[in-house]
């Protein structure tokens, strides 16, 4: 088994696996791991992916120049394939004995908690600093340029609880180590990390910090 990234790195790929075979997944750190997991369904297999994929519109120059802006609004629009997004997603989970799922402020506040609800799990909010009213716990981490950070209510999540953690996008990761040693410290067990879109050399299937990170769709480059 190759070496885990961690939160001050990128994610490592690793070798994925559904219906008996394995689908190289690229090696973004230049080391291949050797666990074998399984991926979100082929787009040629569930044609909600690709219903998912052209639904996202694709932004360029947003926030700032050079960056392809995906943004899930346009999927909001259209409740089917809103809900063909979460349908994936719960019968992903349902039946894993998930008692927590924590959503990422802002936009994985729209997914986490109708997840939550359909698959009978509380939903805990990891959010920006300062916006919590009780004790919190925070975590801080880096991103493209500066820093940000999350905070959980203390006593949201029991110690060993195993927990969900959702966001729409993953691009370097950065947030999602932030919630897993958030939700680490507080003694929960973080099962995966869910998201509707990653970039395409993170795609399918890939671990960040020894957790397994699920996306459905990999993002377009390009305007729609
Ligand atoms: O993988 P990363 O490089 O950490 O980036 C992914 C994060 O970036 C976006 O949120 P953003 O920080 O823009 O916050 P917002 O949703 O509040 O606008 C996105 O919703 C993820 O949370
Ligand atoms: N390209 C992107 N689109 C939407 N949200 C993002 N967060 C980080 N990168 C992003």
């Amino acid at each position: 088994m190759g070496e885990e990234a961690n939160c001050n790195t990128v994610m490592e790929a690793t070798k994925a696996k559904e219906n008996g075979h394995a689908v190289a997944v690229p090696d973004v750190k230049g080391k291949a791991d050797d666990t074998v997991v399984a991926v979100a369904p082929a787009a040629e297999a569930d044609p909600r992916l690709q219903g998912i994929s052209d639904a996202i519109r694709v932004v360029p120059h947003f926030p700032k120049p050079g960056i392809m802006f995906n943004d899930i609004t346009t999927l909001l629009l259209r409740p089917g394939v809103f809900k063909d997004a979460l349908d994936i997603f719960v019968e992903r989970y349902r039946g894993m004995a998930i008692a927590a799922v924590a959503g990422i402020e802002a936009r994985g506040f729209i997914f986490g908690p109708a997840i939550a609800l359909a698959i009978g799990a509380k939903f805990i909010p990891l959010r920006k600093p300062k916006k919590l009213p009780g004790e919190v716990i925070s975590e801080t981490y880096v991103l493209e340029y500066g820093t940000d950070c999350l905070e959980m209510h203390v006593g949201a999540v029991e110690p060993d609880e195993r927990v969900l953690i959702v966001d729409d996008l993953v691009a370097t990761g950065g947030t999602l180590c932030a919630a897993i040693n958030l939700l680490e410290r507080a003694g929960a067990d973080v099962v995966e990390c869910a998201c509707l879109i990653g970039l395409p050399k993170f795609k399918d299937f890939y671990k960040l910090n020894g957790k397994p990170v699920y996306v459905l769709v990999e993002s377009r480059e390009y305007e729609k």
